[in-house]
């Protein structure tokens, strides 16, 4: 029905269309529409040949594929060339796969590119191509360069992955992003985070007081320390925890979201999660999450605390307003900002407190060191062995032990992805082009003597005495820098300061009978968050 020559000629057109089109910008975001657009033209050209050919409508759908598909070819074509050998990233060293897709290295991690990425840069030095616009850069220097304050670099596709849905966390917009950052900015004033540390205590208060239950037994403290922070977290996004250190289990919201968090750790292009999610149930947990989250949210909107939690600040737009008045564009950046709340700050914090005990019991000395230092600070005012945080911020033992922690098992290990800026950015003297998407693997720099003298070692006196011991300082970033740094770094250390003084100082504690830790860093997985395995310790008190 279709000459050859037509065939070419759709093939022609899809090559025009990349060349013009597709290979300008950004496209994830119109995923979904493009697979309407494709079946949509599919149908309408086979009806179309149908009638006019008075051909059967097999015959017709067969035509009409082929010349969808003739179309596609020109398309993919054209991509294929352009990314194997037109590329401006083909200079830089990596799989040869890498060159036509991202997917290469998507489709071979497990929850592990923060292990991977360690592997790639052995291999192939500091730069890496690890997709078609995807670069690993592992320099000291990369790190103020790509997300310090002066940074132009953007957020990188990846952080559309529930598009519509947003929170701070996911806006990629500068102005947009910084609109919203100082409604958040209050939320971590010094007064208001002295509200949070009398809240936090309650819940510390029902660990111990497990911990003592469970004395002498063994403990898997990577499950413990999930359940407080997420009771911390809850109780400061919805005014209330979640009941789980003292139901001893997760509360079912939380099994929910941690089921999703696997797909997250499979990295896979932002365009592959929203065409996901137009699949009816596929994101089923995800959005049951949600929905608890915004049924919390708008019963705390209802009660206000005697003593404020971070919705307190996020609230005050909507000052004067009813429940009803609120509209949906408010309503999605409030839902999505209080599951932020609750994501961004439980499995940070525990995967903080979970590695410090790890080293603690592996180097007891640590613990020695760090009851010295604290002693002098203990308060005979407070009630229940609990540390003032003021009292405790600034002892460089403590700080030393909680900053090696985060140098060594960054929270956030290897994924924090951005754009480059049209004009592109020079690393080392090296220029990357613009529009690269480019990530510094924190968790390999770690790992890197190009940062530290002895990197596998945990030597907290590297942060105050040795500082011979860090060889390049910008180098370490758990919080991130910049304009899209972690806000609640000042929540996050003061909850690890008084945690980790708080159970020092009243028990004694060592590895479980039969536990070598290699479950913790064997399990360790990368999903955004780096996610540690379990550690069985025993707890005694003092
Ligand atoms: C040890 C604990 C923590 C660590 C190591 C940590 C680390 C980080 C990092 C590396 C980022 C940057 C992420 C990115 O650019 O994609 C970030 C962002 C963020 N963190 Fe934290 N975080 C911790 C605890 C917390 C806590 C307790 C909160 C409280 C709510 C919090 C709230 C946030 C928010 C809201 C963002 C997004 C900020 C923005 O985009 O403007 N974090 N965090």
């Amino acid at each position: 029905m279709a000459l050859p020559s037509t065939y070419a000629g759709t093939a022609l057109a899809g090559m025009f269309s990349h060349v013009a089109f597709f290979n300008k910008g950004e496209h994830h975001l119109y995923a979904p529409l493009y697979v309407k657009l494709f079946f949509t033209t599919l149908v309408g050209a086979t009806a179309a040949l149908s009638y006019i050919h008075e051909v059967a409508w097999t015959t017709a759908l067969s035509t009409a594929l082929k010349l969808v598909g003739s179309y596609l070819l020109g398309v993919y074509g054209s991509l294929l060339v352009y990314r194997l050998f037109l590329h401006p990233l083909n200079k830089f060293p990596g799989s040869f796969y890498a060159r036509i897709s991202y997917l290469w290295l998507a489709l071979q991690i497990r929850n592990n590119l923060h292990v991977k990425l360690v592997e790639l840069h052995q291999k192939y030095g500091s730069f890496v191509r690890i997709g078609s616009s995807d670069l690993s850069v592992l320099s000291p220097k990369a790190i103020e360069i790509v997300y310090g304050p002066n940074s132009r670099c953007i957020k990188g596709p990846i952080y559309d992955m529930t598009w519509p849905s947003v929170s701070l966390h996911l806006m990629r917009d500068p102005e947009t992003h910084h609109a919203r950052r100082r409604i958040w900015s209050h939320a971590f004033s010094d007064k208001l985070i002295r509200g949070y540390e009398h809240r936090v205590r309650g819940y510390r208060q029902q660990l111990v007081d497990q911990f003592t239950e469970m004395e002498g037994q063994p403990i898997n403290v990577r499950k413990w320390f999930n359940l407080y922070s997420f009771d911390v977290m809850g109780d400061l996004s919805f005014g209330q925890g979640f009941g789980s250190i003292e139901r001893k289990e997760y509360h079912w919201a939380i099994k929910l979201l941690n089921a999703t968090t696997d797909f997250v750790g499979l990295f896979l292009p932002a365009w592959t999660s929203l065409l996901l999610a137009r699949i009816p149930g596929a994101m089923g947990d995800f959005e049951k999450f949600l929905e608890f989250c915004g049924q919390r949210l708008m019963e705390r909107f209802k009660n206000d605390p005697e003593i404020p939690d971070i919705s307190s600040s996020l609230f005050v737009p909507l000052k004067g307003k009813d429940i009803t008045e609120i509209t949906p564009a408010e309503e999605n950046i409030l839902y999505g900002d209080a599951r932020l709340i609750v994501i961004a700050g439980s499995d940070t914090t525990s995967g903080a407190l979970s590695t410090i005990f790890y080293e603690l019991v592996r180097n007891p000395e640590e613990i020695e060191k760090l009851r010295a230092e604290l002693a002098p600070c203990v308060d005979k005012d407070q009630p229940d062995g609990e540390f003032l945080h003021s009292k405790i911020a600034h002892l460089e033992h403590l700080n030393g032990v909680i900053n090696e922690a985060l140098r060594l098992y960054p929270a956030v290990p290897s994924a924090l992805g951005r754009l480059t800026p049209p004009e592109g950015i020079i690393i080392d003297g090296v220029h990357i082009p613009g529009g690269t998407h480019i990530l510094c693997p924190m968790y390999a720099l770690a790992r890197s003597e190009l940062a530290y003298e002895r990197p596998h070692d945990f030597i907290s006196e590297r942060w105050y005495k040795s500082p011979e011991l860090v060889k390049d300082k910008t180098a370490f970033a758990p919080f991130s820098l910049g304009s899209f740094n972690c806000i609640g770094r000042p929540l996050a250390l003061m909850n690890l300061r008084t945690t980790v003084a708080r159970l020092v100082m009243e028990f004694d504690v060592k590895m479980a009978p039969g536990e070598d830790g290699s479950k913790f860093l064997g399990n360790a997985k990368d999903k955004f968050v780096l996610y540690l395995g379990d550690l069985d310790l025993v707890f005694t008190r003092r």
